[in-house]
């Protein structure tokens, strides 16, 4: 889930990485994304998929924008021809310059914590104090947000967007209303 910042606007991700416990099969998907009300983005998030993969997905649903959370080069991600996100694993080494110059076109950087041998969606925040303040692509800041730590880390980063995913569940793929609307406070509590 993507909250933008100058905005409230909610954008459901929809996860096609079979080893994640929040992924979803095409039929489920496909429900979700017709129950949805018009303008919603939806986002498909993959990890290192085949284009076969992800164009079987795409043949199936309206996917707005692309989420890619694995080491996908930027030749991969321009595959399809569509906005695509590329999520990065912020470490200290992390040189996010960089990757904003390799994956320029990127519609935004989703920017995650590094667990060594996990893909993404760990709960575990990074040391926000990585992230270059002037980088040139949108940041959309994830990584272990939850109620109690999206309004300071909104004031920190000043990102584009922010993204949750475990901190905002009851368990491992079940969301939890109370603790989104929540979120949602805290994301309007840091009143930029
Ligand atoms: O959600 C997952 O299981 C997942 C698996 C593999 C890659 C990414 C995944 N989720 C994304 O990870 C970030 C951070 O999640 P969290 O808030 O720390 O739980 C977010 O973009 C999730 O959609």
């Amino acid at each position: 889930m993507h909250w933008l910042l100058r905005r409230t606007v909610v954008t459901p991700s929809e996860v096609f990485y079979r080893s994640s416990p929040r992924n979803i099969e095409l039929q489920r998907a496909r429900e979700i994304a017709a129950a949805l009300p018009p303008f919603i983005s939806i986002v498909g998030l993959f990890v290192d998929a085949a284009p076969s993969e992800v164009e079987a997905v795409l043949a199936e649903i309206r996917l707005d924008v692309l989420q890619f959370h694995g080491d996908e080069s930027p030749e991969a991600c321009r595959l399809y021809g569509m906005s695509y996100m590329k999520a990065i694993r912020v470490r200290k080494d992390t040189n996010l310059l960089q990757y904003a110059t390799q994956y320029h076109d990127a519609r935004a950087l989703l920017l995650d914590a590094y667990l060594p041998g996990m893909a993404g969606g760990t709960g575990q925040v990074f040391d926000w104090d990585l992230v270059p303040p002037q980088l040139p692509l949108p940041v959309v800041l994830a990584g272990g947000l939850n109620p109690d730590n999206v309004a300071e880390a909104i004031r920190q980063v000043r990102p584009y967007a922010v993204d949750v995913s475990g901190g905002v569940e009851q368990t491992k793929g079940i969301k939890d209303a109370g603790k989104i609307a929540a979120f949602m406070r805290g994301v309007q509590n840091a009143a930029l």
